[in-house]
């Protein structure tokens, strides 16, 4: 039979490009190879490490055949010498004396004997998989047929290499999406966690998160640095039907202004110099979901146009770019400023404030809700002992709680939550009594009596006196305890010395003023 190579080449790419499934493909493929040779079945196998699989069998990536048996493949007794066949001549393998072989061990009920033609799959030089063609049978395969295979090896590699790139790119999109889930339950179980005084001195407040949550209304939450804005912001998410969507958080204080408007909107590829690739910012990777801006008073004026922009309208562009790409987005903002009295000096557009202010909430000062506090602590001792290997989680000692309560809190819980900390770094048995907080105060006092000392009637105590000194070193060492010009050298005492009396009078090490910073 005379074949039209050129025709058969045609008709064999157009079959192979014409779905996205390759069992689709291999069927197409079937049934028309079955015009130039006897054929029962084809399969494409991939090549582990660019050899041939140790079985046939293995490696399969798709199959199709022709119904008279589910499956012909076989277990060839001597696979390693077809493969040294292949890879060595590098042409299709005719089958004839090593697969028709009689002890074959067939994977479903099928003749003694079949015949097979297998053709190497290559990408450039790299050996990437195998076509096989099956017929029941013995010699059933010649030269003109594999002949006619070859001429397609190039096409059905492609096909390959498309599947298993497509097989990849599913599988990445499968553990992204997992891992997204995974991250949003992680999150989901630390916001219900999270809101001690749910029930108490934020009662107020969780009624109102409840009331807006279920709407896609913009929230505005006001209140001093360290009250739970934050948290407040992801329980109005979780309770919200945008609940399995993204909760996208931008800090408008922490980034630098030039940047803000590429982290908020990203930008088009060559937008400026270095954008090398298009980036997505902020707002589309909220879509479908909750975008926080946090400090939103902190945003630059100019950001503050585009931001209203995108209330407005729904729509951002990215940097450099003039296509409209549509967001749907909720909005929940946060600042611990006045905005009104900053749109009263011109350093907060007016519009912007309106849009924001729809459903304002505000939450108290942690002095305004006292009864919160004994929850709060005990929640952070039990919280961080586990973080700190502290097991089991200590008690609080009689009175702690009254003393606790009395004190002003001016970083809020955030502070409350750093005073516990240190607390259990200083842990050595026993309850816990919170002395550190009276010394620090005392320490704070001092600060404050020593830079009005010229208005102060009220003489420093002994341990105020030393703790300010001590602070005092402590800041022109840079935090340095020992060594050359260390602050214990400066003092003229011993580093242990030092540091025992850092401890005894409430003064950390190292971290005493980032604690008290976010
Ligand atoms: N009601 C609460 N229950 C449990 N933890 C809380 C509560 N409120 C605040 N926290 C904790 O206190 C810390 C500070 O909270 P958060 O960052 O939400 O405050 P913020 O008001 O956003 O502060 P800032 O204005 O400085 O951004 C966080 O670790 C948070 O988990």
């Amino acid at each position: 039979m005379t074949v039209n190579k050129e025709e058969f080449f045609r008709e064999m790419t157009l079959r192979m490009s014409s779905s996205l499934d390759i069992n689709i493909v291999l069927k197409l493929v079937l049934e028309y190879l079955q015009r130039f040779m006897p054929l029962n079945q084809v399969h494409l196998s991939y090549a582990a490490d660019g050899q041939l699989a140790e079985s046939n069998t293995s490696n399969c990536v798709a199959l199709a055949n022709d119904g008279m048996y589910p499956d012909i493949r076989c277990h060839a007794s001597q696979p390693s010498k077809i493969q040294q066949w292949v890879l060595k001549q590098k042409r299709p393998f005719m089958d004839k004396d090593i697969l028709v072989v009689n002890d074959c061990q067939h994977i479903a009920s099928g003749p003694d004997s079949a015949s097979s033609l297998i053709v190497p799959l290559r990408i450039d030089t790299k050996l990437i998989g195998f076509l096989w063609l099956w017929a029941m049978g013995e010699n059933r395969f010649n030269a003109d047929h594999a002949d006619l295979l070859e001429s397609v090896a190039a096409p059905f590699a492609l096909a390959l290499s498309n599947v298993n790139s497509y097989a990849s790119l599913l599988k990445n999109r499968e553990t992204i999406i997992d891992d997204n889930r995974f991250l949003n339950n992680e999150l989901l179980s630390q916001a219900e966690g999270r809101i001690i005084g749910a029930s108490m001195g934020l009662r107020d407040v969780m009624i109102l998160v409840q009331q807006v949550a279920r709407q896609n209304t913009t929230v505005l939450i006001v209140g001093e640095t360290g009250t739970g804005k934050e948290g407040i912001a992801n329980a109005i998410h979780f309770a919200s039907p945008r609940k399995d969507g993204p909760f996208i958080k931008i800090n408008c204080g922490a980034i630098a202004e030039n940047l803000i408007d590429d982290e908020l909107f990203g930008h088009e590829k060559g937008a400026f110099t270095g954008a090398t690739s298009e980036k997505r910012g902020r707002f589309e990777r909220a879509n479908g979901g909750t975008f926080f801006l946090d400090e939103i008073g902190e945003l630059p004026l100019q950001s503050q146009v585009r931001l209203l922009r995108v209330l407005q309208n729904k729509v951002i562009s990215r940097v450099g770019g003039e296509k409209p790409i549509p967001v749907d987005v909720r909005i929940i903002a946060a600042t611990n400023r006045d905005l009104k009295q900053m749109v009263a000096e011109g350093r907060f557009r007016e519009d912007l404030w309106f849009r924001l202010e729809v459903f304002p909430i505000s939450i108290p000062p942690l002095r305004q809700r006292k009864e919160d506090i004994p929850a709060l602590i005990r929640h952070f001792v039990t919280q961080k002992s586990k973080e700190l290997n502290i097991a089991p989680s200590p008690a609080v000692a009689p009175g702690a709680y009254e003393r606790l309560m009395s004190y002003g809190w001016p970083g809020n819980v955030r502070e409350l939550e750093n005073m516990v900390e240190r607390e259990l770094i200083r842990y050595q048995g026993g309850l816990l009594r919170f002395d550190c907080l009276l010394l620090e105060e005392k320490c704070r006092e001092a600060a404050a009596v020593s830079n009005n000392i010229e208005t102060s009637t009220r003489p420093l105590s002994l341990d105020e006196a030393m703790c300010l000194h001590i602070n005092n070193v402590l800041e022109m060492t840079n935090n340095k305890i020992h060594g050359t010009n260390g602050a214990a050298e400066l003092l003229g005492i011993n580093p242990s010395t030092l540091r025992g009396r850092m401890r005894n009078l409430g003064i950390l090490h190292g971290t005493r003023n980032a604690k008290r910073t976010k």
